[in-house]
Formats: C-alpha cells, structure tokens, sequence
C-alpha cells in the first residue's frame, strides 16, 4: 500500500483517493477550523484488499472489477449474493503490514477509541448522490490490532450490503468506479453533539447530550435553535425530548439503560453505551450559552467563507473537563447533501410514495386539499377524514403509532409517518418528498429549481431504490389490498386438506357461539374465490377479521381472506354523515329523524356486503379533544386524556345510544342479522347493566343470534371478567392500545414517547393472556382488536397458544396476520403430534 492520508496535508488531487468526507473536512482543517486530527485508509488499499481474496469462486475472483450483474430484481438472490461476498471479507485477513502501518499512526492520539468513517467518492456527474446519510454507518472500536482489523472490514463489506449493490445498480453506477475510503479519527465521549444547517433566510443549530450518534439514529429529539442569519441572535430555542445518549463504552458513563426497563436501540458496536439521561438532564438543554455563542460564532465565519448553504455536525469533545468543540463533518451543496435529506419519526402506515409536501401550519381541517400530495399538518384529528381520502402521503407533527391519524392512514391504505419534530418548519411547501411508513423516514428530494441548480436529477434513482422491494405507486391506494389476497394465494398458504385441529368440534362451538361459525365467502371477485375453491374447508382456525370504518373500503375489503369485520369503528363511520356538528346538535336541531337515516344507511353498507359474515359495531366512543373539532358547546376537556369516554358517557347522556341502538333495531328489523354489538371503554359492571337494559329496551336481542360484547380495554375487566359475563356479556374484544396506555400509564397519543408504549411489555401481554384464558374458562369468545398483532406478528403465536379465539386488523394488515396465523397453528400442530408420538 501507498500511504495513509492525514487530514492536514490532503490536497485538491487526492479527492478521489480520499473520499467526500475526509476531502471536506480537510479543506476546513486546513483553513483553521477545529477539526479532530485523523488519517484516511484510501479507495486503493480497499482495492488490493478485493484482488487478494483468495477465491477460486468468480463472483469474488474478479473482484473489484466485477460489475456484479445482478438481478436486483431477485431480492432473496441479491441478499444472498450480499451476505456471501461480506463473509469473504470478514473472514480473510488484513494484510499485517496495513494493520501494523494503521496501529502505529493510531499512537499518537492516546485514545482508547477509534472511529472508522466511510468516505466515499462517485464518479463525475454523480456526485450529488454521493452523500446519502445512512447508507455507509461507521464503526467505532476499541484501539486494538484485533478490534481494527474488524472495524475496517466491517467498514468495507458495507459497500456489498443488499441495499448497497441495489443503490449501485439502480443509480447507474458500476461497482469499479465507487471508491470508498475509510476515515479514521479519534473518538472521545461528547458534553454534547448535534447539527447546524444555514440557507439565507434562517440557520438552524440541533443539539442532544453525548455523542451525535443518538440523532444520526433518530433517537432523540434535540434542541433546537433558531438564529437570525443577520445578527446571529437567538429567535427561537425549543427543548428537545432526549431520554438517552451516547457514550464510549468504558463505564464510566452514567446508567446502563439494559438496566431499566425502556426498550432498547440495539447497538451492534460494543465499544459503545447508550445510557439513561436523569430527569435534570432531559429537562436542560444540551448546549450551554458558552458553546451556543461558539457555534454561533463559528457558523458566521463559515457561511461568510462558503457561502449561504451548509450542513454541518459538531461535537464538544470531554478530552478537557471544559470541552472542545470540534467539527465532525461538513456538506456544501457542492456535496450534494442539500438535495437529499433524512427526517425521522414513527412509521405509522405502511408503504412508500413520493410526491409534493403541502404544509399546513394551523391545526384547523382546511376545506379541501389538493389531490395526491403529502399532507404535513402539526396533528390531524378524525374530522379530517374526508378531506384525506386523495391525499398520497401524510405527515404529521404529533401522534403516536395507535392515534387516530395512524389508524386512519393504515384503514386508507396512505403510508404515514407521525412524531415527526418540526415537520411543518423544516419541509417547505412544494418540495418533493418520499416517505417511507415502515420506516419512519422522510427523504426531501428537493425542488424542481434546487435540482436542475446542483446539475443532478437524483429523485428518480433514489425514488427507486429507496421504494425498492415495497413500492406503493402514488395514489394507488387500493393495490395493497387487492395484491394482499393475490399474495396469500401466490404464497401457498392456502394450501387444501389442511383443518383446525386446535379445538375440539364441541369447544369451538362453545367458544364461537352459534352466530360465529366460519361461513363459507358467498360475494367475493375472482381473486378471492380462487382461494375458497382451493381450500373448501377453513384454512386458518382462528378467525380472522377485520377492522373497518369507511363503506368507500368495503369492496376492496371483500376480496381478502377475512371472515367479517371484528370492530366497526362508528366515530370514523359517522364522520362522512355529520356535516362537522356533533349528533347532540343535530337533535337540538330537530334533525333526529335524518340524522338517524343516515346512520342507518351508513351501517347498513356493511351489514349488505359481509352478510353472513359477523359485523361487530362498536357504539360510538370519542375522546375528549376530538370533540373540539364539532361546532358545538359541549364542554370539551382537551387536556384530558380519558374525559367521558364510551359508556361511562352513555350514562350521563344516553341519547346518542339510543339513536345507535334504534338504527341497529331498524336494520335487524329489514333483514340484517349479521350486527352484533360492542361496547366501548366499559369501565364497570353497572355501566354494562346500564347498557344491556338499553340494549333490550330497544328489542336488539329478540334476535338469537344477536350477541353483546365488549371491549376489553379498562383494566377493571381483567380482574371482573366473570361478574361481566354474570351480567351478560356474550364476548370480549381486547383493545391492546387503550389496555397498554392504562396498564403501562402512557399517553398513546404522545408519540415521543413511543419507546415505553410498547404493547409487547411483560405487563400487558400478562393481561392479555388472562383475558383471553379467563374468557376460555367462561365459555365465552375472546378477540383481539388493538393494533398489537398488526405491529407485532411475532405475539400471533402466544394469542393462539392462550386460545384467542379472533384477531381482528387493519386490512393492510390482513395479509401478513394471516401467513403470521397459518405458520403459528402449523407450529403447534406439529408441536401437539411430536408430544404424541413420543
Ligand atoms: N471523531 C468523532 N468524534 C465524535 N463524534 C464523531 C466523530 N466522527 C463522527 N462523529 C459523529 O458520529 C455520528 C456518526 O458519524 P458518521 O460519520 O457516520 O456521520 P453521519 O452523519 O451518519 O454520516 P453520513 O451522513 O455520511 O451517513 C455523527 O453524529 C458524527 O458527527
Ligand atoms: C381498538 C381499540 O380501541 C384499542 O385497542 O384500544
């Protein structure tokens, strides 16, 4: 090998040898600006290191001049192709001399940490894809031979990722002419770290407490300071949500969060801690007013050199007790970086879509929106439903993953990011964005103007690398569904013969009831009768229903392989008919009689299309704050997260259930016997009494097979369960977002804190278990409407090992619950003959 390159004496020709990275950061060092030392491994030892693998086999004998000719298209081959080639680099040896040359420069830093930074340089004319954040991480490790062989292999078997050979290919560019050189720098722990962007209008300084690497991951929110360009003055700070950091793993920072119970980022570098701030700490801002004024100072200084358009990350290094402030990476939009930019959140809804952001800054519903944009809007409330169905995209501010924003993006089929901080400051109107809700990111592509300004059109070739294997076509919002049964069939789940060997023929009678029984789909389209004739018999043993409040869905909805719909959601349903007033002010009005035909027909839609199959209708249940959005003068309490919710608001004004229940009497009445009841937020046996007297004055339970449940949801049912069923209740449905928002005391809504809402806890799986196990014991039905198996899979198996006897989810959901159950039953089964055979 040639040389190692030290920061100080890079020149202009060794851009390509060095990389982007280091080619900046030692323009800056070079000027005067603190920049920690560090030495660049260049593109050309990477190459010698790929001609020296010894491998007979040719995908690796050419090695680095095969183009690799990929079916990028075969995503199972090119992950293969991928791990195979980052074995053959892991497992060969660094040569000694390399290693030896890499330890010895690493010795006059003192550190006992080191970070490895991929820094790379694209061929002209494609430099401006060349910064896409997250594609190559870097590496910290100890400051050993061993621990630096590794780091450096590691570094370089990420240009052979999956999703690195797919971007190659995908952008045009041959694997020969990426040239990726490795950064190495000293790593010291952080007072603090963090971001300052400029354009000419505002400059925006980010800071957390530790290491950088809890924003680069996106798990925190920091702080934020808005400084005037002109005058450097502060004109705006907001605190940040920073429940953790980052730090060198050498024990000597502070709480290890394995120790707590939050779930935790998963670090698969041992050389690093994260660890849990004190409340002190999370409440303070990271950056003090000495170092604010630093940045502040050090910013001007670099915009007047550079220019108006900059990027950079800064960390306050512990190497003094007082700190040093340092600059760790910096991009102009000579780099590219401006065009292409990550935001993180919560991803809400599944699917990708690129399209134009429309920003909304006040919480108020618009009148209308354009259509096949990206919504941004600071929070959307249920009210907005009919202003969302020809949106492509939504963002929003607030929200967790079980607000009625999520759910409403999962029913629509819209991808859907939320949580996401300063969502409606940071994103301009107009600009092209993708966002990616199962990821929770956000890539601003740019204008068209700041495009055609840096010489690239990159939006398309990321467009499609970045939607590449999942990519839900701009407005199609519909294909999920349909490609959701297609897929099942595909797939082989629904392969013939195969019949519930879970229950015994008289437990499932007792657990399902008479109305209950899996019935044969009548109306379906071609796709979906494909998969009956191929099964005759029930493929799956638990029940698998639906979740589902607007009629605009049901035809899509038909087609999959559910066998009803397990909670109609009225408060969305009735959001088409209400004209934005609350039913109160529509029987103020005098309007009872209108308002109750509506109604009628609204359920009536479902009760039509599902017939035989069960609709459970759950009576109406709006929280406190979403009453603010109807023109009425209920008295609201908006900051209230329980207000009086489901029945508990029946008992102090049951007019509104009345109306429910005569519209449900009217449809047994003209024929539809397939509308079953559910009560919502039942909190005590009287409530339910209250409402099964209801029930009966209306006549609902003339009809056999006409059946009350409710949902499970207050923790008071979980230790009530049998006085319920005493009092009549025929059937539960566990609500895992309310029953993890009281068992765990997390506000659902709050997305920032979406790390303790976790439906998976000890706690609420315990629960969910005894509900499910005490309904078994009753006699009685037990199912799971919450998001919990649509988010979580992975739990299927211990629903139906505890014997749940119906999961209910969003339709997009419908596909994977279903291959989730079809795998978990099998397991059983095999597992239930295995112990027989012995
Ligand atoms: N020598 C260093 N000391 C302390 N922090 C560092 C050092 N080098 C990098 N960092 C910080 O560690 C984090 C990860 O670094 P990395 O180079 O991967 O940055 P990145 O912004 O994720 O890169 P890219 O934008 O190229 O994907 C960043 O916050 C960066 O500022
Ligand atoms: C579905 C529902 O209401 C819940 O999980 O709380």
């Amino acid at each position: 090998m040639d040389k190692l390159y030290w920061l100080e004496q890079i020149k202009l020709l060794d851009r390509a040898e060095v990389g982007d990275k280091a080619f900046y950061l030692s323009r800056i060092m070079q000027r005067g600006y603190p920049v920690l030392s560090g030495f660049v491994i260049p593109a050309s030892v990477l190459r010698e290191f790929l001609e020296n693998l010894n491998s007979s086999e040719a995908l690796i004998a050419d090695l680095p001049n095969s183009s690799l000719h990929l079916d990028v298209g075969n995503w199972r081959q090119l992950q293969q192709v991928a791990e195979r080639l980052r074995q053959e680099i892991i497992s060969a040896t660094v040569q000694p001399q390399l290693l030896s040359t890499i330890s010895q420069a690493t010795q006059k830093w003192e550190t006992k940490c080191l970070i490895f930074r991929p820094s790379l340089t694209l061929p002209t004319g494609k430099q401006g894809i060349a910064n896409i954040s997250g594609l190559l991480e870097s590496r910290v490790c100890h400051c050993e031979p061993e621990a630096i062989a590794l780091a450096l292999k590691q570094t370089w078997g990420q240009l052979f990722r999956a999703r690195s050979l797919l971007y190659w290919q995908q952008a045009g560019i041959d694997l020969q002419q990426v040239n990726l050189a490795v950064l190495v720098q000293p790593i010291h722990n952080a007072i603090a770290s963090g971001l300052v962007s400029t354009n000419s209008s505002h400059w925006e300084i980010q800071a957390t407490w530790g290491l950088g690497i809890a924003i680069a991951h996106g798990e925190v929110l920091p702080d934020v300071y808005y400084i005037q360009p002109e005058t450097g003055v502060v004109q705006e700070q907001q605190l940040g949500y920073k429940p953790l950091a980052y730090c060198i793993n050498n024990g000597s920072c502070g709480v290890d969060l394995q120790s707590t119970s939050i779930s935790l980022p998963k670090l698969d570098d041992s050389s690093l801690q994260v660890y849990l701030l004190n409340e002190a700490q999370q409440q303070a801002y990271a950056l003090s007013e000495e170092y604010l004024q630093q940045l502040i100072r050090l910013t001007n200084r670099l915009v007047r050199e550079l220019g108006t358009n900059l990027t950079l990350e800064w960390t306050i290094s512990q190497q003094t007790p007082s700190g040093i402030l340092y600059i760790t990476q910096i991009n102009t939009p000579l780099s590219g970086v401006y065009n292409t930019h990550l935001i993180k959140g919560l991803g809400a809804a599944t699917g990708r879509v690129t399209a134009a952001a429309h920003v909304i800054h006040s919480s108020q519903r618009p009148e209308q929106l354009p259509k096949g944009i990206i919504l941004v809007a600071p929070a959307i409330t249920p009210h907005w439903l009919p202003i969302l169905q020809q949106v492509a995209g939504i963002i929003t501010e607030q929200g967790g993953l079980t607000s009625h924003a999520a759910i409403l993006a999962r029913e629509l089929g819209i991808p859907a990011v939320v949580n996401v901080a300063n969502a409606t400051t940071v994103i301009p109107n107009g600009e092209r964005l993708l966002i990616d809700g199962d990821q929770g990111e956000i890539y601003r592509l740019g204008t068209e103007a700041q495009e055609e300004d840096t010489g690239t059109r990159q939006s398309d070739q990321l467009l499609s690398f970045l939607s590449f294997p999942h990519h839900t076509p701009l407005l199609n919002q519909s294909a999920p569904l349909q490609e959701a049964a297609k897929r099942l069939h595909k797939r082989n789940y629904l392969h013939p013969g195969f019949s519930p060997l879970l229950k015994s023929d008289s437990e499932s009678s007792a657990t399902f009831g008479t109305n209950f029984q899996h019935t044969p789909t009548q109306k379906q389209d071609s796709t979906s009768s494909k998969i009956n004739s191929s099964t005759q018999e029930s493929m799956i043993a638990t029940r698998l229903l639906v979740n589902l409040s607007q009629p605009s869905l049901i035809e899509q909805v038909l087609s999959l392989p559910i066998d009803g719909v397990g909670l109609l959601r009225s408060e969305l349903m009735v959001l088409n008919i209400l004209e934005g007033q609350h039913p109160l002010q529509w029987l103020d009005n005098g309007r009872q009689d209108v308002l109750l035909e509506r109604w009628y027909e609204q359920i009536m839609q479902f009760a039509q299309a599902f017939a035989p199959k069960p609709i459970f209708y759950r009576s109406l249940d709006w929280r406190s704050r979403e009453l603010q959005s109807f023109s009425h003068n209920l008295q609201p309490s908006p900051h209230s997260m329980l207000g009086e919710r489901g029945t508990f608001s029946y008992l102090v004004n049951p007019t509104v259930f009345e109306l429910e229940l005569t519209a449900l009497a009217n449809l047994q009445q003209a024929g539809y016997t397939n509308i079953n009841l559910l009560l919502p937020f039942v909190r005590t046996v009287e409530e339910f009494y209250f409402c099964r007297q209801k029930v009966e004055q209306a006549r609902l339970t003339q009809i056999p097979h006409f059946q009350l449940w409710i949902m499970a949801e207050v923790p008071s049912v979980l230790f009530l369960l049998p006085e319920y069923v005493k009092a009549g209740v025929q059937g539960i449905s566990i609500g895992t977002n309310d029953l993890t928002q009281l068992i765990l005391g997390v506000d659902r809504e709050q997305g920032q804190f979406a790390k303790a809402f976790d439906e998976r806890h000890p706690a609420v799986m315990n629960a969910v278990a005894q509900l499910i196990r005490t309904a078994r014991e009753a006699g009685i039905p037990c199912s799971i409407c919450g998001q919990a198996p649509a988010l979580y899979p992975e739990i299927i198996e211990h629903l139906i090992k505890w014997g749940i006897s119906s999961i209910s989810v969003e339709p997009e959901a419908v596909s994977r619950t279903y291959q989730a159950i079809a795998r978990a039953e099998q397991r059983l089964i095999l597992e239930a003959a295995r112990r027989q055979m012995q």
